[in-house]
């Protein structure tokens, strides 16, 4: 397209790397080269507010500077994302959806995220933070050791993806079961697509569809939806079932009384389900998306829907919780500090946790510099100014979050330094807003980040009430990949310990 090569001499950086030979040169490197490429790259062109990046054919346009990335994502002409998040297969679901579908569904979608919602979301948080500290006793039980190399990440993971079920499907944290192949299998396909990003010769979908990886993400996805599509259907039978019953018996009571109701719910085996106030802060997001929709959803949205929630919500809070005790335990005496504060939780519930501003600057540190998701992609939809630009229609933009939070010119000297002291009150006030964006931002912000931070502070209090974590790693040693989700090249196992 000659006008995107025009438009592109405008912008420094890169040339194309060449379409066959070298998108393999780019990805024959380690994982970690792959990610440091783009960073020394954009590390160089920092000082300029944008940096074009050829890949084989495709032009991204990296936005560098906060005033410019504001702009990108306040603008209704560039709410579309970019081609890239094709490859999830989930086009329904909020996260990759389309302009003229997105707006509607966001706006629905809005009342399964709010507060009172959420808040009746935490005691599944407690009970799955719970059972992932049963599941820590019995391995340090096992070696019989004071103190124990632990893969945390592997806990954390177990733990967001009970909260995820859980709350998407409306049963109690005990009444979730998967095993360790479904953890494998989410981990091998989120590699597959980030394979798929970094390599244009798998952007075309008839020749990706002739590869080998193609297999393996068939199987992968196969067993994972092996798993979800029985439990969503099981899910939606019985709220069906349970709602049509309720309904008609709920006319019944009138003249008869409510323990007629319980039998119903005795005789269905029902947990935690009360289908007739979804609305109320026990509803579940299927509830919501079944009861609700009155047959606004197709079965494919919701079907895309709650695979969207499982995907953006289980291995964000997983990685962020572990990356936030990784760095504890890099930093002990921050560790120490943030035990100060949440020994004086008695009861974990909504103001308790809202209480906790030094955990709340400590995991937003996290988030900085690990920032679980690093990388947003978005497409102008029409021809739009930015900066002092007209960019055409069809520009694919990116916006480098890791790179954004570890600039020194924002940042200061001691950037890449964990400094949680960075977030009192009077420090943020002094920053350009749109200079940490862990969520991202603008109408297509995170729909999760109340939820997400509840859940993260959830475990982070149940986890270090009762355990202390060390590790001989230092964060400058830390090397990254960027799969969807960021990624630490390192074995990343920590020492943990009674309190
Ligand atoms: C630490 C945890 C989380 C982080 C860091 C995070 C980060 C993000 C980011 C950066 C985006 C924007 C993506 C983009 O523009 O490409 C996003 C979108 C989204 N997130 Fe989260 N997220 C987290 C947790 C969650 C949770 C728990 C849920 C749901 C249960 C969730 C659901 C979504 C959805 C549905 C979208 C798409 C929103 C839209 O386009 O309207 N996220 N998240």
């Amino acid at each position: 397209d000659k006008t995107l090569y025009d438009f592109a001499d405008k912008i420094p950086g890169p040339k194309a790397y060449p379409i066959i030979g070298s998108s393999h040169k780019l990805l024959k490197q380690k994982e970690e080269d792959r990610f440091n490429i783009v960073q020394n790259m954009l590390a160089k062109y920092e000082q300029n507010d944008m940096t074009r990046f050829w890949l084989g054919p495709v032009l991204f346009i990296f936005i560098n500077h906060p005033n410019l990335i504001q702009q990108v994502l306040s603008s209704s002409d560039c709410i579309e994302k970019s081609f890239t998040y094709k490859f999830l297969r989930l086009d329904k679901g909020l996260l990759a959806a389309k302009h003229e579908s997105w707006v509607h569904h966001r706006k629905f979608l809005e009342a399964s995220f709010q507060l009172d919602v959420i808040k009746s979301f935490i005691s599944i948080f407690v009970d799955s933070s719970n059972q992932m500290l049963t599941s820590l006793e019995d391995q340090i039980n096992a070696e019989q050791k004071k103190e124990q190399q632990i893969d945390v990440f592997k806990l954390t993971s177990r733990c967001a993806l009970t909260m995820v079920l859980a709350t998407s499907f409306g049963t109690s944290a005990s009444e979730v079961h998967f095993d360790d192949e479904i953890l494998k299998a989410v981990e091998e396909l989120i590699k597959i697509i980030s394979l798929r990003c970094h390599e244009p010769v798998l952007y075309f979908e008839p020749a990706y569809r002739m590869t080998r990886t193609y297999y393996r993400e068939k199987k992968y996805r196969k067993r994972c939806c092996y798993y979800l599509d029985q439990v969503l259907k099981e899910r939606r039978e019985f709220i069906l079932l349970n709602n049509n019953m309720k309904t008609s018996a709920s006319t019944m009571t009138m003249k008869t009384d409510v323990s007629s109701l319980k039998d119903i719910d005795e005789e269905l085996g029902i947990m935690n389900l009360d289908a007739s106030s979804t609305n109320s802060p026990n509803s579940s997001f299927i509830d919501h998306l079944i009861l609700h929709s009155s047959n606004e959803f197709t079965d494919e949205e919701i079907h895309d829907h709650i695979y969207t929630f499982v995907a953006a919500g289980y291995e964000t809070v997983a990685l962020q919780t572990f990356f936030t005790l990784l760095l504890l335990a890099i930093d002990t005496d921050i560790q120490e500090k943030v035990y100060g504060e949440i020994i004086e939780v008695s009861n974990i519930n909504y103001d308790s946790l809202t209480k906790l501003s030094y955990l709340e600057m400590v995991i937003k540190e996290s988030m900085r510099l690990l920032p679980a998701i690093p990388l947003v992609g978005r497409e102008t939809q029409e021809e739009m100014q930015i900066g002092d630009l007209t960019f055409p229609k069809g520009v694919t933009l990116l916006i480098h979050l890791f790179n954004l939070h570890r600039r020194k010119d924002i940042w200061g000297e001691d950037a890449l330094q964990f400094n949680p002291d960075r977030f009192l009150p009077e420090n943020v006030a002094k920053r350009h807003s749109h200079s940490f964006l862990p969520f991202s931002e603008g109408l297509r912000d995170c729909i999760g980040k109340v939820y997400a931070m509840l859940a993260i502070k959830t475990i982070l209090v149940k986890f270090l009430s009762h355990y202390k974590v060390t590790t001989d790693l230092k964060l400058e040693d830390l090397t990254y990949k960027a799969d969807i989700t960021l990624k630490i090249c390192q074995d990343a196992k920590v020492n943990v310990q009674r309190r």
